[in-house]
């Protein structure tokens, strides 16, 4: 009855809409499209031409195109839209429907529609998409999450389309509830990491070793061959290599130094301090996005504490040779933040999140797709229930060969007055990681002086409270 009808829907012809749409398109799945704007759907018609795919601006139309049970995603904007859509589309659904959410929503709104939509008897899954515009026309790493059954019904059309790495694809269902956005959060949250790494790496390539764009493009290109082989550094080789329009210059010298962001990066670290596990290469990428907004700000300090600081020019070759064995001491730290952070989450909201599986999506299709990520993945299918994947064998030798250099680095940042508070933070969560004592007794002991809050001791069991200074 329902032969000529479409397989899938799509609601958002936007970027990621559109791509992903004809991507599952051309998985052999005819695919049905809306979008309130007319040209939208019109470009959708257009492009996908040859494949069944339709592009429609009408929400009756839409639904009544789809088979039943409907499976529809939303690629809107995270926030309102999502709300607005799901209520547009409700009246027209029958039970059993299913909506998947593929957008960068937060976490707690996803919560809250799971449970509005299972009380009606629809199917709610949130999924986690990256790989931008082109991960999702050619194959994006999905995050999916909520019900298991709901997640069987679009394993075929999600397995078909995502990113596949030695055969496997790069989707997996990644547990209960919001499971799938978290994941997706925590992944930007370490994408913000990692770019802000590879920003600071390009300063002191740059400034102490008097790195050209040109030399800048070669290096990156040389290190993707290597160990630190991942999207977010082949594309910095590309960067450097392009030319401006507009001008004689590189384009990425006319660029204006203050970073956006949409706000999963700042839910990372916002929800990681709620749950009391520290992430701070992540917290200092979003302070540093803050601080490159206050750009007029900035301006008016640099005038007001000019610095007559020496940059001493350090060697090429040993300064390429430092800043990568740092970056790559810093990819494996950023890493273990995020993943450790997702291995509380997981306890804290009983998601039952698979570490490997996580792992083993994000090889392929996303933005932080890396050579590493293997190692990760082994790491974890050897010890699932690992904490922190510091604690494994895997990375401990890696990490003592570029500490040294990483430190050195840093001293020679520290002396040019060159900002590192990513990479610095970095060392530093390391540093107090791996430290058995810190020097936090005395700050139990300040708040038991000036609040009573008391103090546990070394050498004996109980709580402890001191008159201080009587
Ligand atoms: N761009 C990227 O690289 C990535 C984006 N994401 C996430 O995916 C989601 C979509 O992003 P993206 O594709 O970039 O965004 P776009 O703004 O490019 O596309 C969103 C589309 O949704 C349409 N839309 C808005 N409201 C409605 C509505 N009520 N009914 C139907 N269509 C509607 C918009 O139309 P109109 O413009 O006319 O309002 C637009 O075509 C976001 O949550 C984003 O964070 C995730 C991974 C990567
Ligand atoms: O989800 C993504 C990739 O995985 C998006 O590209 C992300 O929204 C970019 O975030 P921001 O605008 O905050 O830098």
């Amino acid at each position: 009855m329902d032969t000529n009808k479409f397989d899938f829907g799509m609601v958002g012809l936007g970027v990621m809409g559109r791509n992903f749409l004809l991507n599952v398109a051309d998985h052999g799945f005819s695919a049905l499209g809306l979008d309130l704007d007319a040209e939208k759907a019109k470009a959708l018609d257009e492009e996908g031409a040859g494949r069944t795919v339709k592009g429609t601006t009408s929400t009756e139309e839409f639904v009544a195109g789809l088979k039943t049970p409907r499976r529809i995603m939303l690629l809107v904007p995270a926030g309102k839209v999502v709300d607005s859509v799901i209520n547009s589309l409700l009246p027209h659904l029958d039970q059993g429907d299913m909506i998947i959410d593929g957008g960068n929503s937060h976490f707690p709104d996803t919560e809250r529609r799971n449970k509005e939509l299972q009380e009606k008897g629809f199917y709610f899954v949130g999924a986690g998409v990256s790989g931008g515009a082109e991960g999702a026309r050619r194959g994006p790493s999905i995050m999916p999450g909520g019900n298991p059954k709901a997640y069987e019904h679009i394993r075929p059309v999600l397995e078909a389309v995502a990113a596949k790495v030695n055969g496997e694809p790069c989707v997996a269902h990644m547990g209960r509830g919001a499971a799938g956005h978290y994941v997706k959060m925590v992944h930007n949250g370490i994408e913000y990491g990692l770019m802000q790494l590879i920003a600071e790496a390009y300063d002191l390539l740059k400034k102490l070793g008097g790195l050209t764009n040109e030399e800048l493009h070669r290096t990156f290109a040389r290190w993707n061959e290597g160990r630190l082989q991942s999207f977010l550094i082949e594309i910095t080789a590309a960067i450097f290599a392009q030319k401006d329009d507009l001008t004689d210059g590189d384009l990425v010298d006319g660029i204006l130094d203050k970073a956006k962001q949409k706000g999963t990066g700042k839910w990372t670290s916002q929800n990681a301090m709620d749950l009391g596990i520290p992430i701070p290469t992540i917290d200092a990428a979003v302070t540093m996005r803050g601080l490159s907004a206050l750009k007029d700000e900035r301006s008016r300090a640099a005038a007001h504490y000019p610095s007559d600081r020496k940059i001493k020019s350090v060697e090429k070759g040993t300064i390429v040779s430092e800043v990568e064995q740092a970056l790559y001491f810093a990819f494996i730290i950023t890493y273990a933040q995020g993943l450790s952070l997702l291995d509380d989450a997981s306890k804290e909201h009983d998601y039952g999140c698979d570490m490997e599986a996580i792992a083993r999506i994000w090889r392929g299709g996303c933005i932080i797709r890396a050579a590493l990520l293997e190692d990760i993945r082994k790491v974890y299918r050897a010890q699932p229930d690992l904490t922190n994947m510091l604690l494994s064998n895997e990375f401990k030798d890696e990490l003592a060969a570029t500490e040294e250099a990483t430190r050195s680095v840093l001293k020679k940042a520290i002396d040019a007055g060159i900002p590192t508070l990513t990479l610095s933070s970095t060392l530093n969560y390391f540093d107090a990681y791996r430290s058995e004592r810190l020097p936090l007794n005395l700050v139990q002991a300040q708040r038991d002086f000036f609040g009573s809050h008391t103090y546990e001791r070394l050498d004996r069991e109980g709580i402890f409270h001191t008159e201080w200074g009587s």
